[in-house]
């Protein structure tokens, strides 16, 4: 390799300079980062900061990598062939982050998903990528709770949904009222999970909820 070559290699990282790999970032994104770095008391251009605006809005797209997708085609694909089972199917502890609509903090927790199948089930991996789908956007936790349950309601028909989610705001770990150590949990219940007592309980139980 040439010395030209190997200075126009994409492989070395240590070579790519902040302006590069902003080329596709629109100019006012960047100046609204540098706005606000300077608003909060800082200079934007001081060379710790001059790549800042670059970093934040790529780490922006991919925090909010759902509004490219629609998180539902994850459950396109379904087997029929599952030996006749017709008991709770549940994914728990899915770790996932988000931010709130309010201040753009991170939420971060994990969410629990059950369903019953009435005839098929789903690739267990595509209940995590319904959750993350919706969750990579600003959020409250009750819609995102919410929209979660909706879309395996919607897509599978199963006989029912329950959706549990647990987690944290820095909104209100970080900044504001500052409590920490606070967990949020929202639930919602569809079909007979909703309806009868006993399939609640037993989604619920084995859930863990609640249970240190
Ligand atoms: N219900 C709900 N509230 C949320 C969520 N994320 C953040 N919040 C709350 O949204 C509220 C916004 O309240 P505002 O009074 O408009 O904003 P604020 O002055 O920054 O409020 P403080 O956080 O109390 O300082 C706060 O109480 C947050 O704790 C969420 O997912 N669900």
């Amino acid at each position: 390799m040439t010395e030209d070559e190997q200075r126009a290699s994409p492989d070395d990282g240590d070579l790519v300079r902040g302006e590069d790999r902003d080329a596709n970032i629109p100019g006012e994104v960047l100046a609204a980062i540098r706005t606000l770095i300077e608003w909060t008391g800082d200079d934007p251009a001081r060379e710790g900061l001059v790549d800042t605006p670059g970093r934040v809005a790529r780490a922006w797209k991919e925090y909010c990598q759902g509004y490219d997708e629609n998180p539902g085609s994850h459950l396109s694909r379904v087997f029929e062939e599952v030996g006749g089972y017709d008991e709770i199917v549940l994914l728990r502890d899915i770790p996932f982050q988000s931010h709130c609509e309010h201040h753009m903090a991170p939420i971060i927790g994990k969410a629990h998903i059950a369903y019953l199948p009435k005839s098929h089930v789903v690739g267990i991996s595509k209940l995590a990528r319904v959750l993350h789908g919706f969750a990579r956007r600003l959020q409250v936790q009750e819609r995102l709770t919410a929209e979660v349950a909706d879309c395996i309601w919607e897509k599978l028909q199963p006989l029912g949904v329950a959706v549990v989610i647990e987690a944290t705001h820095a909104c209100m770990t970080a900044r504001g009222v500052r409590t920490p150590g606070v967990t949020m949990t929202t639930s919602r219940m569809m079909g007979v999970f909703r309806d009868d007592e006993r399939s609640r309980d037993e989604v619920l139980n084995l859930m863990g909820v609640g249970k240190g």
